[in-house]
């Protein structure tokens, strides 16, 4: 276990997270989860309301019981609202992740504590400026005596910073120094020897993302394309343009293209797909960052939002975005459907063909944000800062 100054051993700490939809409020709550209990040695406690969408990235996991430990973190059944809490059950700090109502006993007994705990509001990702104006803002609970302040990711030092582990850098270059270890990774998941070598792509979207114009282009272009799905990713689309149904431990071939489904990977081995891959499509908020991390080119599918305010968070990445070219921007416009491409084989060809130049940008990018400090450890700065300022 790494032990960070800041911290003590018999901190506790309750993350509160609840499943919107899709994986990324738990992938992030879990690996925030899993970091603070080894890095920082804290008793972390995640509730979670929803652990069949735990158990995809986290296929260990037993669904329906109230407790139980994974990665020596204590996993709560978060099962509705009417829990019951008592003073004695509240952590030192607690998490609410993206705004989730936490049960309202919970708050209560928050209250009644004699020393009462550092409440945070977790927010999500996105490089628009206003959030370095809200980033650690109190707001007074409006009946009970209680601060809950806001803490939001980001990218640069005016806010808590985006998250990573202390050995990920370590174990990603250990991992691509080790030919034999990436390739039977890659070999499990059904590559054979010869496509090794090919260029490849992991695949991560919403099913509305354009894939068939991605597909066609990669028949069509001169360099071998192999490209990597993991299961239920875009599948309407992929069964309708190979016409039929794939299913997942399938390759399927057409023209310069090779394309393979296997089983939805633990949150670990899809962090190894994002190094062994040479370009990355991600989404959402944590594939996202773990592509940064991954220091690989890659486009990503930002998560709709009415009115297209993920255009507006889109632009505003794609503008702070140092390894950008004109390229990849406007394959990240064409993936997301901000604008029309009439050849996606020469939009393609342009990214691909800048590949090794983008390949070093992200590596200086990722130096870069690694300088901001590691999103959890800013979080339990901060909140030291709280408790010593309320002493
Ligand atoms: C493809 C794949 C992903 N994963 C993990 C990586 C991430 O932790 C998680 C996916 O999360 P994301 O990338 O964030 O994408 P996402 O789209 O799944 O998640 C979210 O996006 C947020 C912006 C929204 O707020 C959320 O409500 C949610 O929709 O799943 C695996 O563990 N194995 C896999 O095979």
């Amino acid at each position: 276990m790494i032990q960070h100054e800041e911290t003590s051993q018999h901190t506790s700490l309750a993350l509160f997270c609840k499943v919107v939809d899709n994986y990324g409020d738990i992938g992030i709550c879990w690996r925030l989860a899993r970091q603070l209990q080894r890095e920082h040695g804290i008793h972390v406690q995640l509730w979670v309301d929803d652990l069949a969408s735990f158990q995809r990235i986290c296929p260990g996991l037993t669904l329906e019981i109230d407790r139980q430990f994974k990665a020596e973190v204590e996993i709560c059944w978060w099962k509705n609202q009417e829990l019951e809490f008592t003073p004695s059950e509240i952590a030192d700090i607690v998490i609410e992740f993206f705004a989730c109502d936490i049960p309202p006993s919970y708050i209560t007994a928050m209250s009644q504590c004699s020393e009462r705990p550092v409440w945070f509001n977790l927010e999500g990702l996105t490089a628009e400026e206003w959030v370095e104006g809200c980033h650690r803002l109190p707001s007074s609970h409006p009946r009970l005596p209680l601060t809950k302040y806001f803490f939001f990711p980001g990218f640069n030092e005016r806010t808590g910073g985006l998250m990573f582990e202390a050995e990920l850098e370590n174990q990603r270059l250990a991992f691509l120094a080790n030919s034999e270890l990436k390739n039977d990774f890659l070999k499990n998941l059904g590559l054979d020897e010869a496509d090794l070598s090919t260029f490849k792509v992991s695949l991560f979207c919403y099913p509305h993302a354009p894939v068939a114009s991605l597909l066609d282009a990669l028949i069509a272009t001169e360099r071998p394309t192999f490209l990597l799905v993991p299961e239920g990713v875009a599948s309407a689309t992929l069964n309708s343009f190979f016409g039929r149904e794939l299913k997942s431990g399938e390759t399927v071939s057409r023209g310069n293209l090779r394309v393979r489904i296997f089983p939805f990977l633990a949150q670990d081995d899809y962090d190894r797909l994002l190094w062994a891959c040479d370009f990355n499509f991600v989404r959402g908020e944590d594939s996202f960052v773990r592509a940064q991390w991954a220091q690989i080119p890659f486009v990503w599918h930002i998560y709709p939002q009415d009115d297209n305010l993920h255009h507006k968070k889109l632009r505003a990445f794609l503008s702070t975005y140092t390894p950008i070219n004109d390229a990849l921007r406007d394959l990240s416009f064409a993936w997301n459907e901000v604008m029309q491409v009439s050849d996606w084989t020469a939009l393609w060809t342009k990214v691909t063909d800048q590949h090794l130049q983008t390949q070093l940008q992200t590596q200086e990018w990722a130096r870069q944000k690694r300088k901001n400090g590691d999103l959890s450890a800013n979080l339990l700065r901060f909140a030291k800062e709280i408790k010593q300022k309320s002493a």
